[in-house]
């Protein structure tokens, strides 16, 4: 296990970079605790890849410098570098058992086969394999044949970090949240630091303890679930975590306060934005968003059905502001007021959260 640190780090393709934009990475900066369980969340082309492919040494960064323990390992082969990898589609030998796949890499490390029956019992008894240990691999499911690339990560005692490339890509859609659950579970039981890649936020809000989300080549937020959810620090991390998404209004200012469709809006910050320059939104999620007396006028375009609670999307001044109401609460048939929760508006300066 090894905390891992990515100091200044950037990539481009690229052999003379000259924008921000030739850059896939740009300069990140983050600190992975050890034994912590980390989601990389964003969508395709923000990065993921080529984040996790410097970390285990396959692609050499641009800039910056590559720590495990705070040992620079930015110059080290991928073998020495001690990193189990879970990719999309399961690696696994068909033709051998499981038990024997469970041991290839310590028979590898030419542990004593004492020890290598030990701990493969113990791993196999934590991913639910040990009544299948004695069948060949290849006439197990997809699931199960994951559990068993997760396995052979797990056996290892040298393991800095396992990394998981979009496991559940393959996965039966009914099995995906056993195999998720089991995740976090083993998580728990070995501590392990593991860092998760998806572009899906249910998975990566059900594993992570924290979650970094990315765009662009960029790290725009680096919080628990509940941080991305009640404090997203950007406003494309409001949109791409929550269903529906933040809304985000455009934002006027008079005597140094926001306001939205001539209406003064009342935020989780005091801050005078007269000296703010650039381009101002107003940010909140429609589970913040109620029916009122009073406030902003708007009119119900759309009521959609959700189970426990209802979509409600409404317009205001052109814009489009959605709320989720609760089965069994009246919803205005045309005109209506709105009224934001305080405590969850937030206003953006460029996308960025004003603090
Ligand atoms: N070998 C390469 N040569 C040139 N550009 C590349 C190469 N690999 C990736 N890129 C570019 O770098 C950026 C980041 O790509 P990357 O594959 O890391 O993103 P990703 O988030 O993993 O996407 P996906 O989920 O689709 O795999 C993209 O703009 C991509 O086109």
């Amino acid at each position: 296990m090894a905390k891992i640190t990515l100091e200044n780090l950037g990539h481009s393709y690229m052999e003379s970079p000259q924008s921000e934009a030739d850059w896939a990475l740009k300069k990140l900066n983050i600190d992975w605790e050890d034994g912590g369980a980390y989601a990389l969340l964003g969508p395709s082309g923000c990065g993921k890849t080529t984040l996790l492919s410097i970390i285990s040494g396959l692609l050499h960064p641009s800039a910056g410098r590559v720590l495990f323990d705070d040992k620079d390992v930015t110059d080290l082969p991928p073998d020495q570098r001690h990193i189990a990898q879970v990719f999309q589609f399961p690696v696994v030998y068909d033709t051998m058992t499981v038990y024997d796949n469970l041991a290839f890499p310590l028979r590898n490390r030419h542990v004593p086969e004492a020890d290598v029956d030990k701990r493969v019992r113990e791993i196999a008894e934590m991913i639910d394999l040990t009544d299948t240990l004695g069948s060949r691999a290849k006439g197990l499911t997809a699931d199960g044949k994951q559990k068993i690339s997760l396995g052979r990560g797990l056996v290892r005692s040298d393991v800095n970090v396992i990394m998981f490339d979009e496991p559940l890509t393959v996965i039966d859609p009914h099995l995906k949240w056993l195999l998720r659950s089991k995740l976090k579970e083993l998580h728990q039981r070995v501590k392990t630091t593991m860092i998760y890649v998806t572009h899906d936020q249910t998975e990566a809000l059900t594993f992570a303890d924290k979650v970094v989300v990315m765009n662009l080549g960029e790290v725009v937020q680096i919080g628990t679930p509940v941080d991305l959810f009640e404090r997203p620090q950007h406003t494309f991390v409001g949109h791409f975590i929550g269903s529906p998404g933040m809304n985000v209004l455009p934002c006027a200012v008079e005597d140094g306060k926001p306001h939205f469709a001539g209406t003064e809006i009342d935020t989780a910050s005091d801050k005078n934005l007269n000296d703010i320059k650039g381009t101002l939104q107003i940010g909140v999620r429609p589970e913040f968003v109620q029916f009122a007396d009073k406030g902003v006028p708007a009119k119900v375009v759309k009521v959609s059905d959700a189970g426990r609670f209802r979509i409600v999307e409404t317009h205001a001044d052109d814009t489009s502001i959605k709320l989720l109401v609760p089965e069994g609460q009246g919803i205005p048939a045309d005109d209506a007021y709105l009224a934001f929760d305080r405590n969850h508006t937030q206003v953006y300066r460029d996308g960025w959260i004003v603090a």
